[in-house]
């Protein structure tokens, strides 16, 4: 085998799980179609087709793709698109039930960490076994301890039994032993979600380290950012189904696509009038048509008056975009239908992190604007708000809203509390899931730069300066 043989090689993969709507189907069709060959033999009976008791479920269906030594690969997709199907087969754990998969080498998989474990062990005796069932022979277990105990770092708990071990420890202790196995190929479904992140960045360095000693990595995440910076091309699986197979950042825009079910672009004649002869506040720009996304399955809470009947996610460009570097403009456009009339309506979005924590929150009462004084009845509302991304890399949900204040409280805002705002505004239509975007680090002259530690970048300078003392420096030069 050369060094450019994939080591990896999956041609038409298929999975097909049978579903059984009862218990007890599974035992006829255990004994049925027996039966029903049994009489088909003897002539004593018809010989037809065999009863089937399940349904077929392809969990992969004609999935093809080739990884060779020192490449990584990412696998994308929804929760039951069948990433974990396709990384069983992959580790050997589950057989396929069509198609080819040819794997050369020894497989590292990340996959149910600690399973091999033994809880009544000591970390160290489970190390020593785990090692072992792996792969390595008695001499590289020994040879390698020292600093696979080192990796997992978990001080003296690696002489107690292992069911004493914290979640986190457990799995420190397992990465260590499988990073350390020499492996061709390392299988990872989002193990390093797991641990403090001192311990992801160690198992990262690691990875690094084995990829360029030739090893080939697959890794499954639902973080686009570590699947771009990781991952050089991705697949993404739709349904069980190869949706895209390309370059990562590709890849994570094809699969935010998905996942906004994006419109197809909307035919000339049910495109939203331009508000000109009767528009008041002001212009507002519109997305390209792939920008906007289905509002129409989406929760609305609303006063029953109004409606959120487009929006969109774009760059400042008005193109379609959800994944963005630290730096980067979001812009957040959306459309509402108004059936009663309104004085001066407030649009705002909310930014929330992975966590729920709101990272950011504005309406358009909180910066400087020109907006409608009055909105009669069966208008449209056209809302646009740009956000610079001064974030920390990472996936981000948005929400966005439309509200309703009196004009007159609009005209003396300057003197108006926050209280006497909160007292008057009125709610008229609320996405609480919208939609997310993700963030990746910034690029500067093409080298990734984290711009910032962090939630938020604050705005703030920093200023150096040094003093020398006159006394000191005597000090330093009598000593010398
Ligand atoms: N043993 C099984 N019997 C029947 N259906 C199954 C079985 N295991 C998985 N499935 C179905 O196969 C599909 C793919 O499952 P799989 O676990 O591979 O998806 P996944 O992409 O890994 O999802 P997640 O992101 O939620 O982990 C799902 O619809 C799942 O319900």
């Amino acid at each position: 085998m050369s060094f450019d043989d994939p080591v990896i090689d999956v041609k038409g993969l298929g999975k097909r799980y049978e579903i059984y709507d009862h218990p007890r189907d599974r035992l006829k069709q255990m004994v049925v179609p027996k039966l029903h060959n049994l009489v088909g033999r003897t002539g004593l009976g018809r010989n037809g087709e065999a009863p089937r008791y399940f349904r077929e479920f392809w969990a992969l269906r004609d999935v093809s793709f080739q990884v060779r030594p020192g490449e990584s690969l990412g696998i994308i997709g929804r929760n039951g698109s069948g990433k974990s199907t396709l990384l069983q087969i992959l580790a050997g754990t589950m057989s396929p039930t069509s198609g080819e998969v040819s794997v050369e080498g020894r497989i590292a998989a990340l996959l149910e960490l600690g399973s091999g474990f033994n809880p009544e062990f000591t970390g160290r005796e489970n190390v020593l076994l785990n090692a072992r069932i792996l792969g390595l022979s008695q001499q590289e277990v020994e040879e390698r301890y020292d600093r696979i105990v080192g990796f997992a770092d978990i001080g003296e708990f690696i002489e107690q039994p292992v069911k004493t071990y914290s979640s986190g420890m457990f799995v420190r202790l397992a990465f260590a032993v499988q990073a350390h196995i020499d492996a061709s190929i390392v299988i990872i479904d989002e193990a390093l979600a797991v641990g403090d992140v001192f311990f992801r960045q160690k198992c990262y360095a690691r990875l690094e380290a084995l990829r360029s000693s030739g090893a080939a990595i697959i890794l499954v995440s639902h973080s686009m950012p570590d699947i771009e910076q990781y991952c050089e091309r991705a697949i993404v699986l739709d349904h069980g189904e190869m949706h895209y197979a390309g370059p990562s950042a590709e890849a994570s825009k094809r699969y935010y696509l998905l996942n906004q079910a994006v419109q197809p672009p909307a035919p000339a004649s049910v495109e939203t009038p331009p508000l000109s002869a009767e528009r008041s506040g002001a212009e507002v720009a519109q997305p390209n048509h792939e920008a906007f996304f289905d509002v129409t399955g989406l929760s609305q809470v609303s006063n029953g008056k109004s409606r959120c009947t487009r929006s969109a996610i774009c760059n400042e460009q008005g193109e379609a975009r959800t994944h963005f570097r630290q730096g980067d403009v979001v812009v957040f456009y959306s459309e509402f239908a108004v059936d009663e009339d309104i004085e001066v309506p407030i649009y705002g979005t909310v930014i929330r992190n992975d966590r729920g924590i709101i990272v950011h929150g504005k309406n358009s009462w909180q910066v400087e604007i020109e907006a409608p004084s009055f909105v009669p009845a069966g208008s449209t509302v056209a809302c646009r708000q740009e956000v610079k991304l001064d974030i920390a890399p990472g996936e981000y949900t948005f929400e966005i809203g439309l509200a309703a204040i009196p004009a007159k409280m609009w005209q003396r805002r300057e003197s108006t509390s926050h209280e006497e705002f909160d007292a008057s505004f009125r709610s008229l239509c609320h996405i609480a899931q919208a939609g997310y975007f993700s963030v990746g680090v910034a690029l500067r002259h093409g080298v990734s730069t984290l711009t910032h530690h962090g939630v938020a970048d604050l705005p703030g300078t920093i200023r150096i300066g040094a003093r020398t003392h006159a006394r000191a420096r005597e000090d330093v030069l009598h000593v010398g």
